[in-house]
């Protein structure tokens, strides 16, 4: 946490809430970070499988964090943006504003079956031409309707409408407003499974197969613009809420990916990699999603996604499942101890495989282990395996036709700050990464956002126009060599499929 000097420029407040933390940011007119405060959030795995958070906790960390930076603000703040861990599912009651559940959080897979049996009744592909997702049970609807029918009286309440449903946006907003506001974006809405991409709005067909009430829903609204003020007593002054989409799109905003052609990739927990299309979706993809970018003056931007469930999260595990190291920067000075990776991989599908493989029964493994293998070899191969997956992820998305592929991949979140796997990225991709000045893309999209609505920022182009790299890493090695490890990967990863023979 710091503070800077005297300003009399307004300055913006940012709320991220990610998987793993929450954190609360002040910017300046130049996008330039001028205090930050985080908490870690607390994780639940009450099953194989089944990943759960307090939303108590996520509001007292959103509400303190977002208190300790506003303590430290030296000029009026215009406004506040959030950005959200997407598709995690939040249900309240309208009157007390008490969740009736835990948060299910996105890296859930207990719904897998309930997926498994819609896709055998014939429902994937009204809910691909609609929603540009898949069926899976990483996005919201299933799991909501697994509260509905596993919580007494919930479904029954929420017909009446007792009860709320929101992701983490939508929640965090309906706090700060005091209950008064009951709305999401269009960013956020788009990873329910119940949002029509082209209309811009809910949809019925796909209420009735997710079994979702209506009266459940938020009101979806442009990305950019007044959601609400925060409620009287929370902050010294009531500030108003302008900005608000999901962390990936935020983090693309942060980026500066404007226009069609620019892909952004953020390493946090997961990894997730945005390719802005432009105004029209694009068609889907195999092994890929199609999603809303930002919706601005109620016009969509689109995106091309590739979703990975364990980028972070395997660094995570090395810590706290294994104990093999104190810090997740550790990772970077044991990686660049051995000189070869000595054959060994780790396929991080904790959750199962996400894009492009899709394999929720995939689980993870170590393989290729010698008695000269050491934990410099696994935490290598942990950061390895990230680098692998956006390969696979690129791949995708450049074998789709019409779409060029990145000239640089921008990357950020929690692990962009490891040179070590930086360099890797951009020599296991034979292309070049380039890595911001400001790592908080997330935080600062949503102040971008919430700064273009209340007058701060004119358009997207004095915001790109502030963008810049801090480093760029280029590719450094032979075509055999590179080869050789891909080839490596590939295999280690038909092993820990959901059907391969040893599982
Ligand atoms: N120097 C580093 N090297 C490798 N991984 C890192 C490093 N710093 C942070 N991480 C990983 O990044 C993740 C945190 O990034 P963050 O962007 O805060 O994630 P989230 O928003 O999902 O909570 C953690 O999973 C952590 O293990
Ligand atoms: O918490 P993050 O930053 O890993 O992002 C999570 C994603 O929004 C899940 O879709």
């Amino acid at each position: 946490m710091r503070s800077s000097g005297k300003s009399a420029s307004p300055v913006l407040l940012a709320i991220d809430q990610g998987t793993t933390s929450t954190r609360s940011l002040l910017f300046d007119v130049k996008g330039r970070r001028i205090a930050a405060a985080q908490r870690e959030l607390a994780q639940y795995y009450p099953r194989d499988g089944w990943v759960e958070q307090e939303l108590e906790d996520i509001w007292r960390d959103a509400l303190g964090a977002a208190r300790e930076v506003m303590s430290q603000a030296a000029a009026p703040v215009a406004a506040l943006g959030i950005a959200n861990q997407r598709e995690t599912v939040a249900i309240w009651d309208r009157a007390t504003g008490t969740p009736i559940h835990r948060a299910i959080v996105w890296q859930d897979r207990r719904t897998a079956a309930d997926c498994e049996a819609l896709r055998a009744g014939g429902a994937e592909d009204l809910v691909r031409s609609r929603t540009g997702l898949l069926l899976d049970p990483y996005f919201s609807a299933t799991k909501i309707a697994w509260i509905l029918d596993h919580v007494p009286g919930a479904r029954q309440r929420a017909e009446r409408g007792e009860l709320a449903f929101g992701t983490i946006d939508a929640f965090l907003l309906w706090r700060l407003t005091g209950g008064a506001t009951h709305a999401t974006d269009a960013t956020n809405a788009s990873r329910t499974l119940l949002f029509d991409i082209h209309r811009q709005r809910w949809d019925e067909d796909l209420l009735d197969l997710f079994r979702v009430p209506a009266a459940l829903l938020p009101g979806v609204c442009d990305s950019s613009g007044l959601f609400g003020v925060t409620a009287k007593g929370l902050f010294p002054v009531q500030i108003p809420i302008t900005g608000m989409a999901g962390d990936q799109q935020a983090a693309l905003i942060g980026q500066a990916c404007f226009t069609p052609g620019l892909v952004k990739s953020t390493y946090g927990t997961g990894c997730f990699a945005l390719l802005n299309t432009g105004h029209e979706p694009a068609p889907p993809r195999k092994g890929l999603l199609t999603t809303v970018a930002y919706r601005i003056d109620g016009v969509p931007a689109y995106a091309v996604e590739g979703a990975i469930f364990a980028a972070g999260a395997a660094v995570k595990w090395l810590r706290d499942g294994l104990g093999l190291i104190k810090n997740a920067a550790d990772t970077a000075r044991m990686a660049a101890s051995v000189e070869t990776n000595l054959g060994v991989y780790m396929v991080p599908a904790f959750v199962g495989l996400g894009a492009p493989h899709w394999d929720p029964a995939a689980r993870g493994l170590i393989c290729g282990l010698t008695l000269d293998a050491t934990g410099a070899h696994i935490a290598r191969a942990a950061l390895e395996s990230v680098a692998y997956q956006t390969l696979d992820l690129m791949e995708a998305i450049t074998a789709c036709g019409p779409l060029s592929g990145p000239q640089a991949l921008r990357v950020d979140g929690g692990m962009a700050s490891n040179d070590w796997f930086c360099q890797f990225l951009a020599d296991i991709l034979d292309a070049p990464v380039e890595r911001p000045a400001m790592l908080e893309t997330t935080a600062l999209g949503a102040a971008y956002l919430a700064g273009m609505s209340s007058g701060v920022f004119s358009d997207f182009k004095t915001i790109g126009a502030a963008w810049s790299a801090n480093r760029r890493f280029e590719p450094q090695f032979t075509p055999k060599s590179r080869a050789a490890l891909i080839e490596g990967w590939r295999r280690a990863v038909r092993r820990a499929a959901g059907d391969a023979p040893n599982t």
